[in-house]
């Protein structure tokens, strides 16, 4: 496959993403789960992505369609539509599986992938975390990872707004 094409690989339907679940569950694979907006990707998404996938062996990015950012963020966002932020997710290496969700949380996502972890950046409280109490349930594990200061998608469209370039 040339490179594009592994890009795309990572595009998962839910149908997909059962399939290749069952697969690492075969293979005693940690499976690592987060979500986001990931809208305007920076420094601190990486870096926090880049761990969490050092907490298990598949990471799987679940990305809120464009419906569920502007119902969390305001119509304005989110600047990227849903298939630029899920083409770049799934290009960085440490990413195995990229996977919309269109609803206000992944908590259904969460129910229906059942990830061994499931983890966010430093900007939340474990406990505060949407799918917390069920994956603690079925024994897996919740964590944060540090917040890398300086870094937001809404500081950076506030340096481009102030600076006339929006
Ligand atoms: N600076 C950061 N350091 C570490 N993790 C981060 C950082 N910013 C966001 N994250 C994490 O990245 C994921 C996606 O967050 P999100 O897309 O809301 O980023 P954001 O920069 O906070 O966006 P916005 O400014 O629009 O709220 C979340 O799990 C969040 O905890
Ligand atoms: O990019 P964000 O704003 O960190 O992503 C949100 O995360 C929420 C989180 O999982 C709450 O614990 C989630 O409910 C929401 O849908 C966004 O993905």
């Amino acid at each position: 496959m040339t490179e594009l094409e592994l890009v795309a690989d990572k595009l998962l339907s839910l149908e997909d993403l059962s399939r290749r679940r069952c697969g690492w569950r075969t293979y005693s694979q940690r499976t690592v789960f987060t979500n986001g907006v990931f809208d305007l990707i920076h420094p601190g998404h990486l870096t926090y992505l880049a761990q969490a996938a050092a907490l298990g062996q598949r990471l799987i990015v679940g990305v809120n369609s464009d419906a569920s950012v502007k119902g969390l963020k305001g119509e304005s966002r989110p600047i990227m539509p849903l298939a630029a932020r899920m083409q770049l997710l799934a290009s960085l290496f440490f990413v195995d599986g990229v996977i919309a969700f269109d609803t206000d949380t992944p908590l259904e996502l969460i129910k229906f992938l059942r990830p061994d972890v499931l983890v966010k950046g430093g900007d939340y409280q474990v406990e505060d975390i949407v799918g917390y109490r069920e994956v603690i349930g079925w024994g897996g594990e919740v964590t944060t990872l540090p917040f890398l200061t300086g870094h937001s998608s809404t500081g950076i469209i506030e340096r481009m707004s102030s600076s006339g370039l929006e």
